[in-house]
């Protein structure tokens, strides 16, 4: 592949692994990009069954006749055997000027993997879609789904830029998300920080907790908003976890051993009795949790949720519910928080989507309720 090549448009691509991830890449392409869209997987079933859903257009069973013609290859597997993939792709005959490029929540393992193979190295781009879900699954794949999201690519030395060019502007029409470049080890490091141990954290909090209610049943009836919202991410898929895991090893082990000097100085604090210190553990989070960017798909996806004050009537949830059904907004999920006696409650809405969100609080504030946005509203 020559440095000085003339690059031609994205015309047909090849996504390997058509689950959650590779499913809406392959949905993106398809109708937004204008792309011909491959599609190889492990399971044969998964692969007829993308086909039927008409996220790809060609369906394959032979990893060679899958990427013989693709402009671009797109590993969209599980972290744990992507390398794998990758050393025999590079065994592969490919188009000269063909871009190999992942999906893979961590980038340190698969670029040493590039770089080990010469016919690998000037081909490959790393990529990281910084949105998802814990569904997984062809069936779970969303056309939209990287829409507005941050997009990592993390290009080797050997990478020409004009390749990176020619891969982000097939992404960026395909999937409506932001792309950014960064250093694999930095990529790592931060998103290790703000997905992979917030990932651990949720599930010790949930596994602690269900300790406990093998006990006494009311640790789980008592389970509030609070303790769902976080740790709605401990229904994640358990082997894709456990990939992650191992494979951001370094960075994980420095991050853990952060948050446990963290966890022992509050314990130190408690113990003695300290306020001041406890109240400015609690200050200090309070004002970086208000300072964070303004509300948009992170890594930890936020559900797009409002508060709206319950009138003290009855039939109040009703009135709710059909004002946004004659708008066509759809909930996805409903619940009634109990407030203190003598004071009204308040009814929590998930939304699917930021315009179903923005339109969802229009339409309620027009109609005389009052709103509460937990990422935007001062809380007193
Ligand atoms: N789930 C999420 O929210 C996000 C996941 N990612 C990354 O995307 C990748 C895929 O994750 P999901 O789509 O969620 O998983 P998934 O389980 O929905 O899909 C993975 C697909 O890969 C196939 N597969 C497994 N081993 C294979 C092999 N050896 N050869 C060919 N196909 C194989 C499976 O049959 C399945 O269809 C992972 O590397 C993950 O780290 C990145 C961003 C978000
Ligand atoms: O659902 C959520 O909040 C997620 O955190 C999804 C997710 C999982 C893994 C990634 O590498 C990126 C995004």
């Amino acid at each position: 592949m020559s440095g000085q090549a003339e690059f031609d448009r994205i015309k047909q691509a090849t996504v390997i692994g058509i689950g959650l991830i590779g499913g809406s890449l392959a949905l993106g392409l398809k109708e937004r990009g204008g792309v011909t869209v491959h599609g190889y997987d492990a399971s044969p079933e998964t692969v007829a069954k993308a086909e039927a859903l008409g996220i790809i257009d060609h369906g394959h069973t032979s990893l060679e006749a899958a990427v013989r013609e693709a402009d671009v290859v797109f590993l969209a597997v599980p972290v744990g055997v992507a390398s794998a993939i990758l050393t025999e792709l590079a065994q592969l005959p490919l188009q000269d000027q063909c871009i190999i490029s992942d999906v893979g929540s961590t980038k340190g393992d698969i670029l040493r993997t590039a770089v080990s193979h010469p016919a690998l190295a000037a081909r490959f781009i790393g990529g990281h879609p910084m949105a998802g879900s814990h569904q997984s699954g062809v069936e779970a794949a969303r056309a939209h789904l990287f829409e507005n999201a941050y997009y990592v690519l993390t290009p080797l030395v050997d990478t020409s830029m004009d390749q990176v060019r020619r891969l982000s502007e097939c992404l960026e029409c395909s999937t409506g998300a932001r792309l950014v470049i960064m250093k694999a080890d930095h990529h790592d490091r931060v998103v290790g920080a703000i997905s992979h141990l917030p990932h651990v954290l949720a599930a010790a909090l949930v596994n602690q907790v269900a300790g406990y209610n093998q006990e006494n049943e009311w640790y789980h009836r008592l389970a509030a908003g609070g303790f769902r919202d976080l740790t709605r991410v401990a229904a994640s898929d358990p082997v894709m976890w456990r990939d992650i895991l191992l494979s951001n090893r370094e960075a994980l082990l420095e991050l853990l051993a952060d948050w446990t000097s963290e966890m022992e100085a509050i314990q130190r604090a408690i113990q003695q009795g300290e306020g001041a210190t406890i109240e400015s553990f609690f200050q200090e989070a309070k004002q970086a949790r208000e300072g964070l960017p303004e509300r948009k798909k992170g890594v930890i996806q936020p559900s797009w949720e409002c508060y709206v004050d319950l009138p003290d009537r009855p039939g109040g949830i009703g009135e709710v519910t059909t004002l946004l059904g004659r708008e066509e907004i759809s909930i996805v999920n409903i619940g009634v928080m109990q407030s203190r006696e003598g004071r009204p409650g308040a009814l929590r809405l998930v939304l699917a989507d930021q315009e179903q969100w923005s339109r969802a609080k229009a339409c309620l504030s027009q109609n005389g309720y009052s709103i509460f946005d937990p990422d935007t509203d001062p809380v007193d």
